[in-house]
């Protein structure tokens, strides 16, 4: 087999390939995905499904001259190998290595940054408006998903860009798949457009009558193809494109790069909007992938010779825990609904799913409709619960304030993987959440430290008259989980912080820590205590309300004080606790806040990233010591480098 990738260190040399070599080099390419995803994890299935759309892509364009935009952009490692990146595969979504991501920084190729689901089509008729008004070149490509397309942005574009006849080509690139089965009516209607059989023969007569029409020179008339589709819609009800002001070309197969730059060649031949439906399989050429596509849409390191996960079973994640809490809630509660947009494995809505299918409702990539809808259901006398990651739930802040904290109604946000999230990197770190929440007026806040308190919680917030919003990171919950039956569940007061180690007169330090950082902070405590340092802490379990009286209290005892939140430090925990000693008076003679300062968090291992924002218990100590002790301590006390 000749290796053409090897010889691939940019998209002039991919150019060089013609035929029967690019289906080689496909091939070749999906080892390549196969061989380095196994080792540094990633977005596998989504990335197989894509690789002859992106050979074809960057075969037939000129890229950057011509634009590709990437939806979300998990999908585009092929991209990122044409493009002469193919070297940094051994660092992919590692820290200082290779974002998963399109990155404008990262190469001219990558023309919008990406993360979020549902940006490229606006972002493609900017581009286009950009291209007209500045007398630009080039042609604009925006690469959509069908679950991408469920998004309500996406719309608000086609919308657009029908509107003004924007001149940009979207390939609709529907592998019917979402991260889990993709939903809604636009699913349902891609399916039609698909297997229509009768659509198909429609299709190939009608062409086979526009060939008869006579050309005018090389190119097929405008007029011609806008004929030809309305003929070809004319068979079939809800001509949605069609309709959007869209020319909609397709279906072609995602996987055979001929068909497909023939299709690119239809479409720069049409001014306006084009839309090409491109069916791909995702998961294409790896079986576990193809019969399992949601497993390994995003995975850890594997084993290749069977897909099984290389890390050995760790500790239940806070999502497991949500889902099975929630599902124990809802078999003795009728009127607890369970709403995702898009993300029921991740967030473990999947759980609740397969006991009350009835009471669940994936919205698809929608955290508006998700939020309003939630409101809804609470009007209506049900309690919805709405489990979405910190990062997606920014989308929806509106509908947070608007539709269900004005309205005081009575509904659970439960705001996952709130933190830094890893190696997805700055647009998915959760660390925003604790500043746009909680200056909003009715919602209740507050963030589990543990296993064990998540489940307490939930069943304070889904028992909460008004919005309860309980945020949680990602991964492995800290502490034992032992699943408590409902009985033994425990309505927290709401707005009381917990003493973990009690605030007595003349406190060297008093820790005040929430959420993920109670126990870093305990372990840190634990050892300044032991070394003659008095230290007490508290676990603040609320954002808002805060516990006045006792953080106050603690203030007031303590010659130094130092607040430590999983979270950027503007606007949250430690600003709510300085807000409070400046509105009551209280002044606070030395304070250290430990967060995340003015700055976006890069890609990284989740405890290497928190060991860097000293957010890890020798962080904690070394930020105490630094108040309490000369430098040299910290060494002594905590002399490893890692927890
Ligand atoms: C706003 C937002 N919500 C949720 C997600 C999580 N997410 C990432 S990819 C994805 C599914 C995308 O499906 P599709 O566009 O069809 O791409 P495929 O993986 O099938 O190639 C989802 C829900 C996201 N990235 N952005
Ligand atoms: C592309 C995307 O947005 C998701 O696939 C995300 O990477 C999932 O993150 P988790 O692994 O934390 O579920
Ligand atoms: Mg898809």
């Amino acid at each position: 087999m000749s290796d053409y990738l090897a010889k691939i260190n940019g998209i002039d040399d991919l150019k060089r390939l013609k035929g029967s070599q690019l289906k080689e080099l496909a091939a070749e390419i999906r080892e390549f995905l196969l061989n380095n995803i196994s080792e540094t994890g990633g977005h596998l299935a989504s990335n197989l499904g894509t690789v002859e759309l992106t050979i074809a892509l960057h075969h037939y364009l000129n890229s950057p001259t011509d634009k590709i935009i990437w939806d979300v952009g998990h999908q585009a490692y092929t991209h990122k190998i044409l493009t002469g990146r193919k070297d940094c595969f051994a660092n992919l979504r590692q820290k200082d290595g290779l974002s998963g991501y399109p990155k404008c920084t990262e190469s001219p190729h990558d023309i919008i940054g990406a993360g979020h689901s549902s940006t490229s089509i606006s972002a493609a008729v900017g581009l286009a408006m950009a291209r007209e008004n500045l007398n630009q070149m080039g042609d604009i490509y925006a690469v959509i998903g069908d679950g991408a397309l469920t998004g309500g942005m996406a719309f608000e574009a086609l919308n657009h860009a029908g509107h003004i006849g924007a001149d940009i080509n979207v390939i609709l690139n529907d592998n019917e798949m979402s991260i889990s089965n993709n939903v809604g009516a636009i699913s349902n209607y891609l399916s039609t457009l698909r297997n229509d059989p009768k659509l198909k023969r429609v299709k190939e007569d009608i062409e086979f009558l526009i060939n008869k029409i006579p050309r005018f020179g090389n190119t097929v008339s405008n007029t011609v193809e806008r004929v030809k589709s309305a003929l070809k819609y004319s068979f079939i009800q809800g001509v949605l494109f069609e309709e959007f002001g869209f020319n909609y070309l397709g279906p072609v197969d995602g996987h055979n790069i001929i068909e497909l730059m023939k299709h690119f060649k239809q479409a720069e031949t049409i001014d306006g909007p084009v839309l090409l439906h491109v069916i791909t399989k995702k998961g294409k050429g790896y079986p576990p992938a193809e019969k399992n596509p949601d497993r390994f849409h995003g995975v850890g390191a594997f084993n290749i010779a069977d897909g099984s996960s290389r890390k050995t079973k760790s500790k239940a994640s806070y999502s497991k825990i949500f889902g099975e809490t929630l599902s124990r809630l809802a078999a003795e509660d009728k009127k607890i609904a369970g709403i995702t947009a898009a993300m029921p494995s991740g967030t473990g809505m999947e759980i609740f799913a397969q006991s009350f299918p009835e009471r669940y409702y994936d919205v698809g990539i929608a955290e508006q409709h998700a939020v309003t809808m939630s409101t809804g259901l609470a009007r209506g006398g049900m309690k919805p619960v709405c489990a979405i990651y910190s990062t997606f739930l920014q989308r929806a802040y509106d509908q947070v304030i608007h539709d269900a904290a004005i309205q005081n109604l009575d509904l659970t946000l439960a705001v996952d993987r709130a933190g830094i999230v890893g190696n997805d990197g700055e647009t998915h770190q959760g660390l925003f959440d604790y500043s746009f929440l909680r200056p909003i007026p009715n919602l209740v806040m507050m963030a589990a430290r543990d296993a064990e308190q998540l489940q307490h919680m939930l069943f304070t917030a889904v028992n909460y008259k008004g919005p309860a919003v309980l945020r949680y990171p990602r991964g492995a919950a800290a502490g034992d989980y032992i699943s408590h039956q409902i009985a033994d569940l425990k309505k927290l007061e709401i707005g009381k912080a917990e003493e973990l180690i009690k605030v007595e007169s003349e406190m060297d330090l008093t820790i005040l820590a929430i959420g993920s950082t109670v126990y870093p902070a305990q372990k840190a405590a634990r050892i300044l205590n032991e070394n003659g340092h008095k230290t007490a802490l508290i676990d603040a379990r609320f954002v808002k309300p805060l516990d006045e009286e006792m953080i106050i209290r603690a203030i007031k005892n303590s010659n130094n004080v130092i607040t430590v939140e999983e979270q950027v430090l503007a606007g949250g925990f430690s600003s709510a606790v300085l807000e409070l000693a400046a509105d009551r008076g209280v002044t606070l003679k030395n304070i250290k806040r430990i967060g995340v300062g003015d700055e976006f968090v890069s890609q990284g291992g989740m405890e290497e990233m928190k060991e860097e924002y000293q957010l890890d218990g020798r962080g904690i100590l070394e930020n105490a010591l630094s108040l309490l002790a000369p430098a040299e301590e910290v060494n002594k006390l905590w002399p490893e480098k890692k927890d």
